[in-house]
């Protein structure tokens, strides 16, 4: 798959209104998540605009962190409906939701340029996913995630899971 293609947001989750990732939800950050061609790796490009400044110059570390956030966790859904030899979209859909967000600043992350969240799954997977992320703005890199994502079934999740 590449940059080219729809992102896994949009094949497995059109409708979605979270505010990092959700493609339906109106003013988000629309963050768009895509399987690198090696098979292991998931991409995703963001340009952070001077509204998400934190320090002067610089990119506030929450937003880094809804970045990561969101990335990791299609990276770990998009990982279980690989695992299950099905495409993103097709059904039953598969929700993780973060257990863990892990995050090192490496670097000052700037505003107005591209960053790339490069992530991958590491070690065994079962409901419990761990997913790695780096987060570079050209060859720097600025951040590093290191987060768990658990499998859910959100028709036990109640009213939490209407959201
Ligand atoms: C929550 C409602 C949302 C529902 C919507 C779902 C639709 C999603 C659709 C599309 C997604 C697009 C949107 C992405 C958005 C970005 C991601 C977010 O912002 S998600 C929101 C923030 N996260 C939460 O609000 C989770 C709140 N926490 C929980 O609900 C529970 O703690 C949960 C489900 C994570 C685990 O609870 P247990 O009772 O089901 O399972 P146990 O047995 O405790 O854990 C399972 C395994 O995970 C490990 N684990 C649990 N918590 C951990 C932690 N904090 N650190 C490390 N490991 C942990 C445990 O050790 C266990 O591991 P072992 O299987 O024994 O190896």
């Amino acid at each position: 798959m590449t940059s080219d293609s729809p992102a896994i947001q949009d094949l497995a989750h059109a409708e979605g209104i979270c505010y990092g990732c959700g493609p339906a939800h109106p003013t988000g950050l629309h963050i768009k998540s895509h399987w690198h061609e090696d098979g292991v790796h998931v991409v995703a490009r963001f340009t952070p605009s001077d509204e998400f400044v934190g320090w002067p110059g610089l990119l506030y570390g929450g937003l880094l962190a809804m970045l990561v956030d969101c990335h990791s966790n299609w990276t770990a859904m998009a990982y279980h409906y690989r695992a299950q030899g099905r495409a993103p979209g097709t059904l039953p859909a598969i929700h993780c939701v973060t257990a863990h967000l892990g995050l090192d600043y490496v670097k000052p992350t700037p505003l107005g340029r591209a960053l790339t969240l490069t992530a991958r799954v590491e070690g065994e997977v079962a409901r419990k996913t761990r997913v790695l992320c780096e987060v570079h703005a050209g060859d720097v890199l600025t951040a590093r995630g290191d987060s768990i994502f658990v499998q859910v079934d959100v028709d036990k999740l109640g009213s939490a899971a209407q959201a």
